[in-house]
């Protein structure tokens, strides 16, 4: 009879509500606007609630004060008043939970009269999302992920396993070209703000940079200067750990928004080059199923059991990524000549940035990150250094080796002629080596007998004479 009567009293009733879910209606993906809510309440309305939880959130800094389970806080928006509850409810058996250890789902409702049902839609909410954004950038302790093998995927597992991110580089410190740094600094400030943009022109709002160099140049410090400065996630994607274009597929669309994804050594991690002869097959396989990713089946033939080229491809280009946020793609590699060429060609990696040997701009940085002088305070030494550097091939973490172990300014003179004896150092041992591979080839040369080196003489004399002939 009450159950009777509350649908009669609702049926008439003037308000409605609005869910909004943990989880998107796929069910891969948690919904941002939940978290948003989540935000928004916490630090806008929880001043009105009676009964509050306190919690460490997720990796948060400090502790978090949230609407406490099935409590009711009251908004007012454009003078219209507004209730938020909070409820859970245990699943239905028969809907199989693709987030195993989520017994219950969590929805916030909010309650409204229908007279500004439209209001709420297309102001209220959009209001509520952007407040809950800037709250959580704000708050946010930003996360490193890693990605889990797949055999510990099941019941207990996370895809990705978070730790706080706490890394101190930023682009003042990092040594290099001071007008690559603008430049990089400038793009990425327009591509966090070029929303509208993006969905214009109907591109997923992503950015793929392969940084490339030697060892020991700053490619990795480099991802985390990104990071910190543009206050984004990262996810540490390790190839190895990935066993086919499946799971690549889940751990892309189980990351967030706003999350740098980088792929360390992309050259050694897998072997991509190899399994192109595949490509056509898999590429077919993809098309069948860009509607969502599927769990992998056992009667699924070959292609799922590999991590593809064509499977990287699809990652790149965002088939996936139309579910979300921005999202920033990161290569490294010591060697870009030994990668695929599909794999970086313009437009799926957007810029190609070369970390170098330290020169002289990138040591100044250095010494001022790591001693705190300038050139005027060490003028001759400066220069000194200078003209060494032009000559020689040494790494940033190399240098900064050198003017680490005495940090005070004191010291810092000590510290470069340090440097200089190190860099003299490898300019006569690099010296020694040309003379050594020199003295080899003559060896060689010698090494023939008379009649060999004639023989090679005259055929250089032929190919001399072809090559006259050709051009004429
Ligand atoms: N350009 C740089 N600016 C400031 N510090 C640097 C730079 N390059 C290297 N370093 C210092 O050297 C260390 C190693 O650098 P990093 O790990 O970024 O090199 P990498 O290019 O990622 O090398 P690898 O190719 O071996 O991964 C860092 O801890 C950092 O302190
Ligand atoms: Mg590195």
């Amino acid at each position: 009879k009450d159950l009777w009567m509350n649908k009669i009293s609702a049926y008439f009733s003037p308000y409605v509500h609005i869910a909004i879910s943990e989880y998107g209606a796929e069910r891969f993906q948690r919904s941002e606007l939940f978290d948003a809510v989540e935000a928004y309440l916490s630090e806008d309305c929880a001043v009105r609630a009676r009964k509050l939880k306190a919690e460490i959130g997720r990796g948060r800094k400090n502790i978090q004060i949230s609407v406490d389970d099935s409590q009711e806080v009251s908004d007012t928006f454009r003078n219209v008043p507004l209730w938020w509850r909070t409820v859970k409810e245990k699943p239905s058996y028969n809907v199989i939970s693709y987030h195993p250890g989520d017994e219950d789902r969590r929805f916030y409702k909010v309650v409204f009269h229908r007279s500004h049902r439209n209001m709420v839609v297309h102001k209220y909410l959009p209001h509520v999302l952007e407040a809950g954004r800037e709250a959580t950038a704000w708050n946010r302790q930003r996360r490193l992920f890693t990605n889990n093998p797949s055999h510990r995927w099941n019941s207990s597992g996370a895809i990705w396993s978070p730790v706080a991110f706490h890394h101190p580089a930023t682009f003042d410190t990092l040594a290099m070209d001071p007008t690559d740094k603008e430049t990089i600094k400038g793009e990425l400030m327009a591509f966090k703000d070029r929303k509208e943009y993006y969905s214009k022109v109907g591109k997923a709002w992503k950015r793929g940079y392969l940084l490339f160099g030697p060892p020991g140049t700053g490619k990795s410090t480099m991802i985390a200067a990104m990071a910190n400065y543009l206050e984004y996630d990262v996810y540490d994607l390790e190839l190895t750990a990935v066993k086919n274009n499946t799971e690549l597929r889940k751990l892309f669309i189980e990351t967030t928004g706003k999350s740098i994804i980088v792929i360390e050594d992309i050259d050694c991690s897998v072997d991509l080059t190899g399994k192109r002869k595949d490509k056509k097959k898999a590429r077919e396989k993809f098309n069948d199923n860009t509607k969502l990713p599927i769990e992998p089946n056992k009667d699924d033939d070959d292609d799922d059991t590999k991590l593809t080229l064509s499977g990287m491809l699809n990652f790149i280009d965002g088939l996936w990524s139309a579910c979300g946020g921005e999202r920033i793609i990161i290569f490294t590699t010591n060697n870009k000549d030994k990668l695929d060429p599909a794999l970086i060609r313009p437009g799926r990696m957007d810029k190609h940035i070369e970390m170098s040997y330290c020169r002289y701009e990138a040591f100044k940085v250095l010494a001022n990150n790591y001693l705190d002088i300038t050139e005027h305070e060490f003028f001759e030494l400066f220069g000194e250094i200078q003209q060494l550097l032009e000559e020689i091939d040494i790494s940033p973490a190399d240098v900064a080796e050198k003017l680490m172990p005495i940090s005070t300014k004191k010291d810092a003179g000590a510290c470069l002629e340090g440097l200089v004896v190190a860099l003299k150092i490898a300019k006569q041992d690099a010296a020694v080596k040309v003379k050594e591979a020199a003295n080899k080839s003559t060896e060689k040369e010698e090494a023939l007998t008379p009649s060999e080196q004639r023989r090679i003489g005259e055929e250089e004399q032929k190919d001399d004479n072809a090559k006259d002939e050709a051009s004429y």
